[in-house]
């Protein structure tokens, strides 16, 4: 029986040999590139893909190695496609970018809605990051906010899209991609909340507890102490204050921050009910032009992904090969098709980076319905 040394010789021999047969695909596939920039033609041939998986799996000899010899084509053909997608963007063949570029977002005479109503964390998101004195209305509900955008109503929107403690604001996710607006800018407050009812209320005076359903969510270790108390979900935390007010009705509190108790008259019963302190939410800024920040440092993608075994795979690697730092991923059901997912991806660049055109260029190709939703 050959010695290890002896087997490692004879394999070191194997892999001189494939590396030769790797670099010579590879060139073979950048002259492939060449020919289908100047013929105008589409670098991703989902068909000529299939063949040659087919193909190499046939002419292997066992079901193992059928399987890893698809595997391994897989890369293959995945780096040739990268390789010709660098040489589109280097081409300059990637047209126009569609987002223009601005030096400065225009805030100074901008009108901005939120959701909700006095006292809404949105609305101290939207004092944060475009100053308290800022020209301002509020809406009921999300939606009622990016329709304000859409029809010019408002120029910014400041809407929550990420929670510490609840996650994903999944409502949010699928406004984005219902409405053509972008987002510019993004901004994470610390959320405390309180139990909040009219002065004088008792805790054994409560029945029913009103809030948004992710604030009593992030209450819910506190809540359930009180298991006799019903919890009622309502548009907003504000609005919650805002009917406990009107109500006049000492059986009813509100899960709310303390300013939107104060501003609607109540006393806070208990401060500080979050079950994590550290308990903060990321709210991103909304408008209806397709513009970015030039020095903006994150994009949010969209796309739908072919129902195929690897597809999100092959479609993450763009990322890897253009050295693009993915930071969030979210997939949310397609509507009308059961089982089939969106996914809502976040990664650090700027669209004006050429790594970026590269990566975004190979995901347009190979998924269905890409969209930027926004660098910021
Ligand atoms: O044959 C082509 O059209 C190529 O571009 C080459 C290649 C490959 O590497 O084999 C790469 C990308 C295509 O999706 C299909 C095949």
């Amino acid at each position: 029986m050959a010695t290890l040394a002896e087997l490692r010789v004879q394999i070191d021999a194997v892999d001189d040999e494939l590396v030769r047969l790797f670099e010579e695909r590879v060139r073979l596939g950048g002259q492939v590139g060449d020919y289908k920039i100047q013929n105008g033609m589409k670098i991703f041939d989902r068909q000529r893909e299939r063949e040659k998986l087919k193909d190499v799996a046939e002419k292997a000899s066992t079901e193992f190695n059928k399987k890893g010899v698809q595997e391994l084509f897989e890369q293959l053909m995945a780096m040739s496609r990268k390789v010709q997608y660098q040489k589109l963007v280097e081409a300059g063949a990637l047209g126009r970018l569609p987002f223009i570029g601005v030096k400065e977002l225009d805030t100074q005479n901008a009108r901005v809605v939120f959701p909700g109503t006095e006292g809404a964390y949105s609305q101290a998101a939207m004092e944060y990051y475009f100053g308290e004195k800022c020209n301002s209305f509020y809406v009921r509900t999300f939606r009622d906010a990016m329709e304000s955008i859409e029809e010019g109503a408002a120029d910014f929107a400041v809407l929550p899209i990420e929670n510490s403690t609840a996650g994903a604001v999944d409502e949010m996710y699928d406004l984005l991609v219902e409405f053509e607006n972008y987002i510019v800018g993004e901004t994470i407050i610390p959320i405390t909340h309180t139990l909040a009812g009219l002065p004088g209320t008792e805790l054994s005076d409560i029945e029913r507890v009103y809030s948004k359903g992710v604030a009593l969510m992030q209450a819910s270790r506190f809540l359930d102490e009180h298991s006799g108390w019903q919890q009622i979900s309502v548009a907003n935390t504000a609005i919650a204050a805002k009917k406990i007010m009107e109500d006049k009705d000492k059986s009813q509190a509100a899960v709310c921050s303390a300013n939107a108790a104060k501003i609607h008259g109540l006393e806070v019963l208990v401060d500080n009910i979050n079950d994590d302190p550290n308990n903060s939410t990321r709210f991103i800024v909304v408008t209806n032009q397709k513009i970015f920040h030039k020095d903006a440092k994150k994009i949010s993608i969209c796309f739908e992904v072919p129902h195929e075994s690897g597809s999100l795979y092959h479609l993450l690697s763009h990322f890897i090969y253009n050295d693009l730092n993915m930071t969030k991923i979210e997939s949310r059901p397609v509507e009308g098709r059961n089982w089939e997912y969106r996914f809502f991806v976040d990664f650090e660049g700027n669209l004006a980076e050429p790594a970026v055109k590269n990566a975004i260029r190979g995901l347009r190709e190979e998924s269905r319905s890409l969209r930027i939703l926004g660098n910021y």
